[in-house]
């Protein structure tokens, strides 16, 4: 080997990012969109939420801070609480994290439902034929036989059975009218989103400001872990999770500069 060859790094399949690349899974969730809205599946505005979420992850050094995973932790004792628990899945969310949508789902007996902003019929049965290719069984949002009150837009559209029946939602990287119109209808909310200045980590019961493809494997972790534990255990583990306090931590360390790492 002369000195000008260089060992080639390891490198995702998937993707072809070098694994050893210090912004890897930023790249890689980068790529994911893309490929998402090449299928039909994300709506080409994510690309633009994504590129928020990434700023917002490089403040907080691209890591599960402390504050994040005590959210993650109360927000599976939530779901292993709730009676009727469903999952919200809009365009990014499929493209970014769809086997570990049915992971989570499966783990704390969630039922998962389709509900976008951009609503189309080919880009529901897109979301749903993807879940489905990642093991889903059941998919809902198609039919769509409920309505959000008070929220006048394609993103009201819900089933029956599902979200608007449901205890506990969790919506990720949503916007905020429709987290306030769930709150308004008494759900509780476990809201994923890297801004904690947004309004659905505002109006969240359970606000976990990290990304969705660390956060979403993260609470599933804690559910397995605490797939055991009693009533009363999980309701203290609820109770002990300060909201506010969760927000300002997530705003200090994004304004402090404090990359991890660094
Ligand atoms: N991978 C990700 N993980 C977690 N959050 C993300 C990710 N990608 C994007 N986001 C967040 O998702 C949100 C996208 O939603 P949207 O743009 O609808 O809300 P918004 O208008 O910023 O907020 P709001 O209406 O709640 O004030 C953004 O706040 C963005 O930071
Ligand atoms: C792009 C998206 C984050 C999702 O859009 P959809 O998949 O249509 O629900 C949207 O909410 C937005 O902020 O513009
Ligand atoms: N999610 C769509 C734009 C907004 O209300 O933030």
């Amino acid at each position: 080997m002369t000195e000008y060859e260089s060992v080639p790094s390891a490198v995702d399949d998937e993707t072809e990012i070098p694994t050893d690349h210090p912004r890897y899974q930023d790249l890689l969730t980068r790529h994911r969109i893309e490929a998402g809205v090449e299928k039909g599946i994300t709506h080409l505005q994510g690309m633009h939420a994504e590129g928020r979420g990434s700023a917002f992850d490089y403040l907080l050094g691209e890591e599960t801070i402390p504050s994040a995973d005590d959210a993650e932790r109360a927000a599976a004792a939530q779901l292993l609480l709730a009676d009727h628990p469903v999952i919200s899945v809009n365009g990014n969310v499929a493209a970014l994290v769809p086997g570990e949508v049915v992971d989570l789902a499966s783990t704390v007996n969630a039922a998962i439902e389709i509900n976008l902003f951009n609503r189309t019929p080919e880009r529901m049965e897109r979301i749903a034929d993807h879940l489905r290719d990642h093991g889903a069984e059941d998919v809902l949002g198609l039919d769509a036989d409920a309505r959000i009150p008070e929220l006048d837009h394609e993103r009201s559209k819900v089933d029956a059975e599902g979200i608007y029946e449901a205890d506990v939602v969790v919506v990720p990287l949503e916007d905020g009218d429709r987290a306030e119109a769930l709150s308004e209808m008494g759900k509780t909310e476990i809201v994923v989103d890297l801004n904690p200045l947004s309004r659905s980590p505002q109006v969240a019961a359970i606000p976990i400001v990290d990304n969705i493809i660390r956060a979403f494997p993260n609470t599933t972790e804690h559910a397995r872990a605490l797939a055991d534990a009693d009533d009363a255990t999980l309701r203290e583990i609820v109770d002990s999770f300060d909201r506010a306090e969760a927000l300002a931590a997530a705003e200090d360390r994004i304004r402090s500069g404090d990359l991890a790492g660094e």
